[in-house]
């Protein structure tokens, strides 16, 4: 069995983070494996509170992985500070793992940074020479970019400086963007770019839409997928997730990480 190794962070709520991996990673028949960055204490109102683990502990748990089980794919979210990034980065070159996803979590849905500003630069020095793909949301592009990104031609550009930072994938996802129909996420190779669309679904139970999406991806490129075939899976893994939806919690609640597996099953 393939098996994938998720370095982010807990949500007691179990809709995003380590969480929302760990059940993606099962739901794609992947061995789901994890390095805790941080515990927040969250649920679908919104982070009550975070309490960081030491650097030290973070890289430890990637050891006792990299020295016994070994990982298919690795993909990081929340960490919180430049130590734990620093820290991470070297298990990856020690370990020379190759198939890294790294989602740049920076602010969770109710506003709770989740990335500290003055972590951004180590992000970008020491984690994405090392990443096969970053997956951004908008406005966590324009935070690694400095520019501003309204238009099709805004997301190019991004993209294209992103690789400039030595990441050899990008995919700028277009949840937070206007459109109010579709769903849009733009995929750049170094060579070409690539569209994948959905119907937008009208919901407010889109917590760890991002978490659940990259884990798809991190699972996918486990299993040999190449980048596009993976990113076009993560794309129907998160629309099954959102579009059949659950009803837990009184804010912005989680994706139902079965549904894709479900329809799957039905399609056979
Ligand atoms: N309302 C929605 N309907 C359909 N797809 C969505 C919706 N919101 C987000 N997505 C998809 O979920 C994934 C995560 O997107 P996004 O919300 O931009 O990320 P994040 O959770 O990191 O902020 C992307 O593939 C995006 O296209
Ligand atoms: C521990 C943790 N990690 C990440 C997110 C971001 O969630 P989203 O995927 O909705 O951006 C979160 N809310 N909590």
């Amino acid at each position: 069995m393939k098996k994938a190794l998720t370095i982010a962070g807990s949500d007691s709520g179990g809709g995003a983070g380590i969480q929302a991996d760990i059940k993606t990673f099962q739901e794609l028949e992947v061995f789901g494996m994890s390095a805790i960055t941080a515990v927040t204490a969250q649920n679908t109102l919104g982070v009550q509170a975070v309490y960081p683990m030491t650097a030290e502990a973070v890289a430890n748990q990637i050891e006792s992985i990299g020295e016994d089980m070994g990982t298919d794919a690795v993909k990081t979210g929340m960490l919180f500070n430049a130590e734990i990034i620093e820290a991470v980065s070297g298990k990856i070159k020690q370990y020379q793992w190759g198939n890294v996803v790294v989602d740049p979590v920076m602010i969770a849905k109710g506003g709770a940074s989740l990335l500290q500003n003055e972590a951004v630069y180590a992000l970008k020095k020491y984690l994405l020479p090392l990443a096969m793909i970053i997956t951004p949301n908008i406005p966590e592009a324009e935070v690694l970019t400095e520019m501003r990104i309204q238009t099709d031609e805004d997301k190019k550009e991004a993209a294209k400086k992103l690789l400039e930072l030595g990441v050899k994938n990008v995919v700028i996802k277009g949840g937070h963007d206007e459109d109010p129909s579709e769903s849009i996420d733009l995929l750049y190779t170094g060579t070409d770019f690539f569209t994948f669309r959905s119907r937008r679904i009208n919901t407010k139970n889109t917590h760890g839409t991002g978490c659940t999406f990259s884990a798809a991806v991190a699972a996918e490129l486990a299993k040999g997928s190449n980048i596009h075939e993976a990113v076009s899976k993560g794309k129907d893994f998160i629309q099954a997730a959102i579009e059949d939806q659950l009803s837990i919690g009184r804010g912005h609640g989680p994706t139902n990480h079965g549904a894709y597996r479900r329809l799957s099953a039905l399609k056979e």
